[in-house]
């Protein structure tokens, strides 16, 4: 079967230094992929050579066996791969409903057919209230999205992501800065949402890694140093070297 994301030698160097040094990865349609590793070892970077951010200095990135590697990141968005914006992009003074519903026209390009926004208006409307029932915020819909608590943001933010249909989700570090029951309810929002599609995510907090993730991948100065089950990684002498245990000195 033909991986939902699949990299080939990626390579990614800012001036002389290489950051992303020949990363083989495949992600399987419909896996929780982790991607994980101490801080500077690339996981930003490599999530920004997915989502087209930053063009590929070598190697490939394909999705569902297209090549896709330095298209204009609207481009892979139209072709399935939905990356979560940070909450800055949301537009604060603009209601949760108006948030959700723009996000939706942009994916179905309402924007360049004004009598066909007027046609599809009602289909519009309701699609946008099924993703705003979808991350909990129904009875906050018409506030401004700037008033949301943060945590309640970064769920808007992953229902616009996933509000067009992209079958490919990814997200950079969705539960940063929460608390531990704003975590658990994105944890549980994070796996509603994700159901049935591939979910691609850099995530620090161990705890949403192992319970949300199919495969761990683990990065280390820009090289994938074991890719697994979340058992075998937690298990792994390699990793607990690299990684898990310089996490526990610190
Ligand atoms: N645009 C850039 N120009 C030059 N160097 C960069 C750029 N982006 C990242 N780097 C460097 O690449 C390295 C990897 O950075 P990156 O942010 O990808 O790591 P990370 O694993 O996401 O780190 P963290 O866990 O701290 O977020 C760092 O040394 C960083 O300074």
């Amino acid at each position: 079967m033909t991986a939902a994301i699949e990299l080939q030698d990626l390579r990614k160097s800012f001036g002389p230094t290489e950051i992303i040094r020949g990363v083989n990865l495949s992600i399987a349609d419909g896996e929780r992929h982790a991607i994980i590793g101490p801080n500077g070892a690339g996981k930003s970077t490599l999530f920004h050579l997915i989502s087209g951010r930053y063009n590929v200095s070598g190697g490939t990135v394909s999705l569902h066996g297209e090549n896709i590697s330095n298209l204009p990141p609207y481009e892979i968005y139209r072709k399935g791969l939905s990356r979560s914006f940070q909450v800055t992009n949301i537009f604060p003074n603009m209601s949760v409903f108006e948030n959700v519903r723009c996000g939706l026209m942009w994916v179905h390009d309402y924007k360049y057919s004004f009598w066909h926004l007027i046609d599809r208006q009602k289909e519009l409307n309701e699609r946008t209230a099924e993703v705003i029932e979808e991350i909990g915020l129904t009875s906050r819909q018409h506030i401004p999205a700037g008033v949301l608590t943060y945590a309640e943001q970064r769920a808007l933010e992953i229902g616009i992501a996933a509000a067009g249909g992209a079958d490919v989700i990814m997200l950079d570090e969705p539960t940063a800065g929460m608390s531990h029951s704003e975590t658990d309810q994105a944890i549980a929002l994070i796996r509603k949402i994700t159901e049935g599609r591939t979910l691609v995510m850099v995530e620090h907090d161990m705890g949403v890694v192992f319970d949300l993730a199919d495969r761990i991948s683990v990065l280390v100065y820009g090289e994938i140093i074991a890719s697994d089950t979340p058992e075998n990684i937690r298990n792994s002498k390699a990793v607990q070297e690299a990684y898990l245990g310089a996490e526990a000195e610190e």
